[in-house]
């Protein structure tokens, strides 16, 4: 059903630039506020970030999954830590139903005393990064610094929306946890009858802070929950990056503000491709309903939560074959 419901847009320039003007930052702190709070969903302009790296990352993302299976299975969770690394058509899973993309996930580098890969546990192994297409590594290496730039600047301004102090998450941020997934999705027409269960990824809400997104032009693929319960596309839009509210930024607010529900369904000739990268807490970081958003409402709604404990469970359902005897 088309809706009416426009995605919001906000030009976040004034966290990203040396401005220091006080009063340009509240004015996009209050847009964040009402988009976190009404949709838990929008479009990010103001980046700075050069749009000749965000295209190189799709562009490099396509050219890898289209290299032949043998050389892409050469990455293979299975061969690491079912975690770090490739995962194929259907080996991902949401609500115990096969999600029909392919995908490389990279996480932030642990060293060999953490628990995660003490305990031989998914996330606890290394990184596997492809040898070609040959720029890669080295591409998503500096797109990744970019990220982690923009989600602090970010993150200062979700502050001041929640009327904090622009630093007040530093302490639970200085080592963020992140996640980088390039994300593949061929037309769901072509998944033969068992595989084809409606959603080239099932609906869910995201396991951690904050996403922030892009995505090639495919239009009509992925789909956000409005509060109505409509579902509406979120389409891309030149130059900007797509942002979605995830679970701690909601336990942090008492559920003031929203993590969204959202899906992809790709039914097109062309194939797909995006790449989310999530901006985390750090591992050990606790995270509980803050001060600020119980003096609104007393009533907690989430108990505390250790990020990195919360990031296993949720990883280790994300695939149907665990096999912990890695390595
Ligand atoms: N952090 C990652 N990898 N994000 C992808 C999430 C896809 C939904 C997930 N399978 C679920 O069941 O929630
Ligand atoms: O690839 C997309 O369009 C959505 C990705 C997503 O929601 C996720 O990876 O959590
Ligand atoms: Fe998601």
């Amino acid at each position: 059903m088309p809706s009416k419901f426009k995605l919001p847009i906000i030009d976040v320039s004034p966290f990203t630039t040396d401005s220091s003007d006080r009063a340009a930052k509240l004015e996009v702190a209050k847009q964040i506020h009402k988009a976190c709070r009404d949709v838990g969903f929008f479009y990010l302009t103001g980046h700075n970030i050069p749009q000749e790296i965000m295209d190189k990352t799709l562009k490099l993302g396509y050219e890898f999954f289209h290299l032949p299976d043998e050389e892409k299975f050469n990455y293979s969770i299975t061969k690491q830590d079912n975690a770090r690394g490739y995962q194929r058509l259907g080996e991902g899973v949401t609500k115990y139903q096969k999600d029909w993309n392919e995908a490389l996930d990279f996480y932030k580098p642990v060293p060999r005393t953490h628990p995660l890969a003490l305990k031989k546990l998914p996330i606890g192994g290394e990184n596997q990064w492809p040898e070609k297409p040959s720029e890669f590594r080295a591409v998503f290496n500096e797109y990744k610094d970019y990220m982690l730039r923009l989600g602090d600047q970010v993150m200062r301004a979700i502050a001041l929306s929640l009327g904090l102090e622009e630093n007040f998450f530093n302490k639970f941020l200085d080592d963020c946890f992140w996640v980088m997934r390039i994300s593949g999705y061929p037309d769901l027409r072509s998944a033969s009858g068992k595989d084809r269960v409606g959603f080239s990824l099932g609906e869910h809400t995201g396991d951690n802070l904050y996403l922030i997104f892009i995505h090639d032009d495919t239009k009509g693929a992925l789909q956000v929950q409005t509060s109505d319960g409509d579902w509406i596309n979120a389409d891309p839009l030149q130059g900007a990056f797509v942002v979605n509210i995830c679970d701690m930024l909601n336990v942090w607010t008492n559920n003031i503000y929203k993590s969204t529900l959202h899906r992809v369904v790709h039914k097109g000739d062309s194939y797909r491709v995006t790449v989310p990268f999530f901006y985390e807490p750090n591992y050990d970081a606790k995270v509980e309903p803050l001060e600020a958003c119980l003096q609104i409402d007393p009533v907690k709604h989430h108990e505390p939560i250790i990020f990195g404990e919360h990031l296993l469970k949720k990883v280790s359902g994300n695939f149907e074959i665990i096999d912990h005897n890695f390595l």
